[in-house]
């Protein structure tokens, strides 16, 4: 299936000190617009890709939030032009429908095959939303393939380059196959902007060229490209309930932290495998204030050190848990049950990694199939739950 999916593009805590990890609201320096984020890490001076270091990252994401919530309040303007592009398919004959049709059956298929449980959570969603989702699952799939499948050692940022150009084309109606097809499609009818889809096309770029992770401010944008982009591409498709009090901004918020807890978590997960890679994404000034180092986890030794470390990462992970938790029961009720179940299930790695002594070096943490089909009713349950009355943050709908 990656041979299929790649061929377009073959030419590829400190835990004693958890204050450390707490939401630091109300920092001097942050930002208006940021004051109403729930973590920053304090630290201020990443550059890396971006070229401004005077801004956390944390700012600088909530600047691509805001943007996304405000695409989401101009929705009927772009349902009325996604109306005009039925038409406009329709006149061409069915041809075009059937082929529509096909490219959408085909993400089916490929998300069934690369995430099961989460495709089965799909079925439960309109048809319409259903399909979006899997196009955006496919793109997102062969963009994480690029580099980190099979021909991952092929692929220089000049691939990368042609990548974000296909992008660019499919957004603007000009798709090169037929997944793209279908992506094209999607954001032609929801209110789906192409800032996240970039910014994960350039996490990918970070990935080629960087392996060691100075502060969680650097950590945070890595995890904000790869992941925290999913959430905040999903929640257009996936839509808010229109029985929801709270602000878009809530929402989006909750969509981007879960996006960052589920890499965080897979990053915890994968420490041994990641190291073999020669990559440590753990923040290095958090390993350093633990008496810690990259021997250490080259070594691959649980100690106590490593323990305490641990315990202090993963309690991070799990406030980012508990920050998505607040957005899931806003989104529309057919979309609820598949972000329960992928949230309950992924959050549950962090459990496994416990169950395992802290070793993340030689045992892969995982979520057993008794576990995965008890977590299934458990989300159906939280997901009949809708928008809390209570809630009266209506900043901006
Ligand atoms: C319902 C739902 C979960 C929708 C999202 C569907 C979707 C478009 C998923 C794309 C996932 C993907 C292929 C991302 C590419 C980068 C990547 C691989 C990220 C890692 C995912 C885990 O994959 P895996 O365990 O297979 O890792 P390896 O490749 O083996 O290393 C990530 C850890 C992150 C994925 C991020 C999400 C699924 C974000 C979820 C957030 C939402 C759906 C928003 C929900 C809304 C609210 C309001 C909470
Ligand atoms: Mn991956």
């Amino acid at each position: 299936m990656s041979g299929v999916l790649l061929w377009v593009v073959s030419p590829k805590e400190n835990a004693n000190s958890l204050l450390s990890l707490m939401p630091r609201i109300g920092s001097p320096r942050r930002s208006k617009l940021c004051s109403r984020l729930t973590f920053s890490t304090g630290v201020l001076a990443y550059s890396g890709a971006v070229a401004h270091p005077a801004r956390s990252s944390e700012e600088m994401v909530y600047e691509v939030v805001l943007k996304q919530a405000a695409l989401v309040r101009e929705q009927s303007r772009v349902k009325e032009r996604a109306l005009d592009l039925d038409e406009r398919i329709e006149t061409d004959g069915l041809t075009n429908w059937d082929l529509l049709n096909q490219a959408y059956d085909r993400c089916g298929e490929v998300c069934a095959e690369y995430a099961k449980t989460f495709y089965l959570g799909t079925l439960l969603m309109t048809p319409e939303r259903r399909r979006a989702v899997w196009a955006i699952y496919v793109w997102c799939r062969r963009t994480d393939e690029l580099v980190d499948g099979p021909n991952a050692s092929y692929i220089t940022p000049k691939a990368l380059d042609r990548w974000e150009k296909r992008l660019t084309d499919l957004f603007e109606g000009r798709p090169y196959d037929m997944y793209d097809a279908a992506l094209s499609d999607t954001v032609s009818k929801y209110p789906v902007d192409i800032q996240p889809f970039k910014d994960m096309v350039e996490g990918m770029r970070l990935d080629l060229r960087k392996s060691r992770y100075q502060n969680f401010d650097e950590l945070y944008l890595y995890c904000y490209y790869v992941a925290g982009t999913v959430g905040l591409m999903s929640v257009p498709v996936m839509g808010i309930s229109p029985e929801s009090k709270a602000s878009t901004e809530t929402v989006y918020n909750a969509a981007l932290a879960l996006g960052i807890a589920n890499q965080l978590t897979n990053i915890l997960r994968d420490v041994g495998e990641d190291a073999r890679r020669g990559r440590v994404y753990l923040p290095q000034d958090e390993l350093a204030q633990a008496g810690l180092s990259d021997d250490d986890i080259f070594r691959g030794k649980v100690t106590d050190k490593w323990k305490m470390f641990m315990k202090g990462q993963i309690k991070r992970a799990r406030m980012f848990f508990d920050e998505a938790e607040k957005g899931v029961s806003e989104l529309n009720s057919a979309s609820r049950w598949p972000v329960w179940a992928s949230l309950l299930l992924y959050r549950q790695i962090l459990d496994a990694i416990e169950a395992n002594g802290y070793d993340n070096f030689t045992k892969r943490a995982y979520v057993g199939k008794a576990k995965k089909l008890v977590s299934l009713p458990v989300a159906y349950g939280k997901a009949v739950i809708g928008p809390s009355k209570l809630t009266k943050q209506l900043v901006s709908r």
